[in-house]
Order: C-alpha cells, then structure tokens, then sequence
C-alpha cells in the first residue's frame, strides 16, 4: 500500500488523504529520518525544506510535493539527481495575498502615505499573485504596470515594463519566486542602488521572499530621513528573523499575507488532486465540502450612490473582510515579548476572502457599482435584482 506523508500544519490533510493509502503525518519544521520509512509520497508546506540532508538517503519516495506557491525550499537539483518528481500548489494563495495588499493600500491612503486613487501600483512577477493582484486594482479603477522578464522572453502579451519604470511608481509591490541563479535571479533584486531611487512619497511592498530584497541596505535605507514607507509580510532568515526592521516597517505581519482559509485549503485541494492522479484515483473531494459559509453582508446602496466607488467606499467595504493592522498590531506585541514568529503564524487567525462574501443590497445599486463589487470577488444574495442602471 502507498504511504503517504503529510506535514501536520496542512489543513484537512487527513480528512483529504483518507482513503488514498497509509496516511500519516509529521509535525510542522521536524521531518526526522523515522518518518520516512516506507513512505513514497511526501506532502508538506514551506517551513520543511527538502534537500539531500533531509531525504537522508531514503530511496522509496518518488514524489514530492508543497502545499504551498513558493518552492525555494525544495533543492530541484537534487530531486532531479534522485528521481524524484515534484510538485506544488501554484497560484492556491494569489487571491490571498492580492486581497493583503489591498488592504495594506487602503490603510496607507487613510493615513496620507499614498494617494490611491491617483496612484500608479508597480507589480514585480506578473504570475498568480502578481495577476490577481491586477485583477482586484482594475475593480477598484486603480493604475498598476506589471514587470515580468521571464514572462516577456516567453511572449506574453500584456504590456511588460522594465524594473527601472516600475522603481519609479508610487506603490511597488514585489511578487516573484527567490531564486539564487540565472540570468533573471531575483535575490537581492532591490538592492542599495534600487532602495536609494525610492523617495518619501513611494510605499515598498514585499510579499514574497524576504531574500528578494537585500535586508541589511533596506535596513539603512529605512534610517534614512526621506525613507519610503515599507509594509512587510516576510523577511531574512524566517522565523529567525531581525526583530530591528519591525519599527522601521509601517506595516509588518509574519508571513501569514497567503494565509487565508481558502488560500491554505485551496492549497491541500490542489496536492490532493495531484496524488489522486499519480494513485490512478478519482478526485472525490472539493473545496466546497471544507468551507463553512459566511453570513451575508448586508449593504445600504444608499450608502453607494455614485456610479464608481471612492478609496473610502472601498475602505468601508472591505476592510471589515480584512484590515492588515489588526494583524500588524498583534504582531507587534507578541514580538516585542520574544520572537513568536513561528508560533504566531501556527496560530494565526481564521481569515476569509472576498471571495467567501455574499453581499445582500438594501435598496437599488447602480450597474456599475455591481459589476465593480463583483470583479473584486463579491458574490450576490440570489434573487437580488434591486440595479438600477443609471
Ligand atoms: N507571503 C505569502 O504568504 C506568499 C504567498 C504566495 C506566494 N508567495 C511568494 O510569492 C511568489 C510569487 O507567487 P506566485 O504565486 O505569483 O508565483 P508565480 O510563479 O505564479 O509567479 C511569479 C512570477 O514572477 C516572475 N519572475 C521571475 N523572476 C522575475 C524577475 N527577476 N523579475 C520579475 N518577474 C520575475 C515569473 O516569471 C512569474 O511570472 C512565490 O514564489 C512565493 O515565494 C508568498
Ligand atoms: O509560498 C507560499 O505559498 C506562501 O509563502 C505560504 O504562505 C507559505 O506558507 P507556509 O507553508 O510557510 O505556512
């Protein structure tokens, strides 16, 4: 019978797995040789890093795979070396992550550090993340430019711009793999050069590897009297991380941006699927049978009059779903006890997506508002027919 090994911080694993073979797990970061005995399939999450030393000469696994976007925890020369096929959940978090950034822009506008509705966002790595995020900016009537070198020698063809052209937009948000070699490497992509471009008026957003930007120059950017303003989700050497950066970031959470219950269950779906096809066995579980609904939100259209939402309509609308500084402000606190990074990310919140949310309009909503309210990932309350359309 195929054993099959699951990482214990992959939510509904077992309920998943149950049925596929001999299932077991491992507690989260402490892979030890003893539980790979037998095993040939390996599912786990981006705190497990996968390598020679880990494997530890065992010769049965064939497949190896993360319920995770990122894979930089996975050493694929060795994989490719053993044999050893790989997988990963790409794009389970993309609207996770796109939905922190919004809200992150939100605050920053309430509190004068950008102005959204005249900004331009500049997005690196226009792949799940860095698209979704797209997506959810043109709902709100938001400029962005995307920056994807990979993407633009494979002939992509959505209007690509260079890093320097982004570098010069008010918001710039960073959302592309670390990788340490190649022609289009990106550790250390924002270095000294690119941190001393930025100004005051311009907000750093970094989502995705904290090896990404060169921490040690942002650090001494960021004691620079004309620092722009910086919103962190991840850093240097996780979960050890440097604890110093924290009172220069404006906003600051623990690597938790992809941390919604549909970006981490989306997730466990996705490498679910992938063993039910290597097994030759039916996919018979959906995402849907793991999410518990959410009550409707009830809307005032009245409150809703215009023909396009303001920042604020935005604000009022969506930071109820989401508001990054509850996580910022908990984080904080618990930092400042002791490094909690690990623990707090073990523990974090139960957080729903737009996506979740069914609005239920009180009075009648103009067209383009609706069709605003669901390209952002609103849903309706059946039946709501009360649009008017202008
Ligand atoms: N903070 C979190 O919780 C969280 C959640 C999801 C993903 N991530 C991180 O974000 C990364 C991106 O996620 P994704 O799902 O969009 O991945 P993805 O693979 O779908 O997209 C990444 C894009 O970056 C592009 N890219 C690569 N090198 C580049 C470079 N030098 N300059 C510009 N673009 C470049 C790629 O061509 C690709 O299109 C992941 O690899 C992961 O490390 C973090
Ligand atoms: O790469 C990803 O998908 C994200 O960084 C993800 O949030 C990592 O989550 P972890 O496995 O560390 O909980």
């Amino acid at each position: 019978m195929t054993k099959i090994l699951y990482e214990d911080s992959i939510p509904k694993a077992q309920e998943y797995f149950d049925g596929l073979g001999d299932v077991a797990s491992f507690p989260s970061g402490n892979l030890a040789p003893h539980h790979l005995d037998n095993v040939s399939m390996l599912v786990v999450r981006s705190t497990t890093k996968i390598n020679q030393a880990t494997l530890a000469g065992n010769h049965r696994i064939a497949f190896v795979t993360t319920a995770t976007a990122g894979t930089n925890h996975f050493d694929k020369a060795f994989l490719a070396q053993a044999g050893i096929a790989w997988n990963s959940a790409a794009g389970c978090n993309a609207r996770s992550v796109a939905e922190w950034v919004i809200s992150a822009l939100l605050v920053a506008d309430e509190q004068n550090r950008i102005d959204l509705a005249n900004a331009t966002v500049g997005i690196v790595g226009a792949g799940n993340v860095g698209s979704m995020l797209a997506a959810l900016l043109t709902a709100m009537n938001i400029r962005y430019k995307l920056c994807d070198p990979p993407l633009q020698k494979q002939g992509d063809q959505r209007a690509l711009v260079a890093l320097d052209e982004i570098l010069t937009c008010d918001v710039i948000s960073l959302h592309v793999p670390f990788t340490a070699a190649g022609v289009d490497a990106t550790a250390n992509l924002l270095s000294s050069d690119e941190l001393n471009s930025l100004s005051q008026h311009q907000l750093l957003i970094n989502a995705c590897r904290g090896e990404v930007i060169d921490e040690p120059a942002l650090r001494q950017r960021m004691q620079q009297p004309d620092a722009p303003t910086l919103v962190l989700d991840v850093f240097d050497d996780e979960p050890d991380i440097d604890m110093s950066l924290l009172p220069l970031c404006f906003l600051a959470t623990p690597h938790i941006a992809g941390h919604s219950v549909e970006g981490k269950l989306r997730g466990t779906q996705l490498v679910y699927e992938q063993v039910c096809s290597l097994l030759g066995q039916p996919v018979q579980k959906q995402l849907e049978d793991f999410l518990s609904t959410v009550s409707p939100m009830t809307v005032d259209a009245e409150e809703l009059t215009s023909d396009t939402l303001s920042i604020a309509q935005w604000r009022a609308l969506l930071l109820p779903i989401y508001d990054i500084r509850e996580d910022d402000k908990h984080f904080r606190q618990s930092m400042a006890q002791s490094n909690q990074f690990a623990a707090l990310r073990k523990a974090y919140r139960v957080r729903r997506e737009i996506s979740s949310c069914t609005l239920s309009i009180r009075g009648k909503l103009h067209k383009n508002v609706q069709m605003q309210l669901k390209a952002i990932g609103f849903k309706f309350e059946s039946g709501c027919n009360n649009i008017h359309s202008g």
